[in-house]
């Protein structure tokens, strides 16, 4: 039986993995997130997931492993996890009455084979205010999301449209992640039955 390991320390990433029944267990990476400047939004997200696989899959050599990336692009600029308050509100205040979008990249290592994939989101803001763009980063949800919101909590408030995947925007596409490891036969037959 090929196990599957999340290579990850997003609490996101675990209740998304969970909720779709496919058993797993996690082992957070710790990966360089530096990427050269210029890269596309595709790749960077993609070699960002990969390293993240990597670094776990050197400790489970017969594993399944999987990584992910995810970024939110404006004007073919990518906007991260902000750094403190100021560059939170700032980044709420780009992305306020615009569409972005959001990558989310995953690489899936087993010892036969390595695969990358992404999935690509845009997402509508309604125009905010700045009371609005202040309450928000009182919350705390900003610093550890890419962009600076949470579409899965109070951020939500924010979105006007959403076309693509959902499930990109919070972190991990289940539905091609899914039909990813069903092609790799790490996954077979039923949702819950990894490959014997
Ligand atoms: C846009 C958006 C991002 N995010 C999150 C998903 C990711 O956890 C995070 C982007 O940072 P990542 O570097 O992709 O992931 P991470 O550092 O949280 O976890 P790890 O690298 O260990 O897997 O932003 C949301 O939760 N909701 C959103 O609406």
């Amino acid at each position: 039986m090929t196990s599957i390991i999340l290579a990850s320390s997003s609490p996101r990433r675990k209740e998304l993995l969970s909720q779709v029944l496919i058993p797993f267990t996690v082992h957070a990476a710790d990966a360089d997130e530096t990427i050269s400047p210029g890269t596309e939004p595709s790749d960077a997200v993609e070699q960002l997931a990969l390293r993240k696989a990597e670094a776990v899959f050197a400790h489970y050599p017969d594993a399944a492993v999987i990584g992910a990336d995810t970024v939110v692009v404006q004007d073919g600029r990518i906007l991260g996890k902000p750094a403190d308050a100021s560059e939170a509100a700032a980044m709420i205040a780009s992305l306020s009455g615009t569409v972005h979008s959001v990558y989310t990249g995953v690489a899936i290592i087993t010892a036969n084979e390595t695969v990358m994939f992404h999935e690509k989101t845009d997402v509508e803001f309604w125009k905010l205010t700045g009371e609005e763009i202040a309450a928000y980063i009182q919350t705390g949800e900003p610093f550890d999301k890419a962009g600076g919101y949470g579409i899965q909590s109070a951020g939500a408030l924010f979105v006007k449209a959403v076309h693509g995947d959902y499930f990109t925007v919070v972190g991990l596409p289940l539905s091609s992640l899914y039909r990813h490891l069903k092609r790799l036969g790490i996954l077979t037959g039923g949702l819950s039955s990894p490959a014997k």
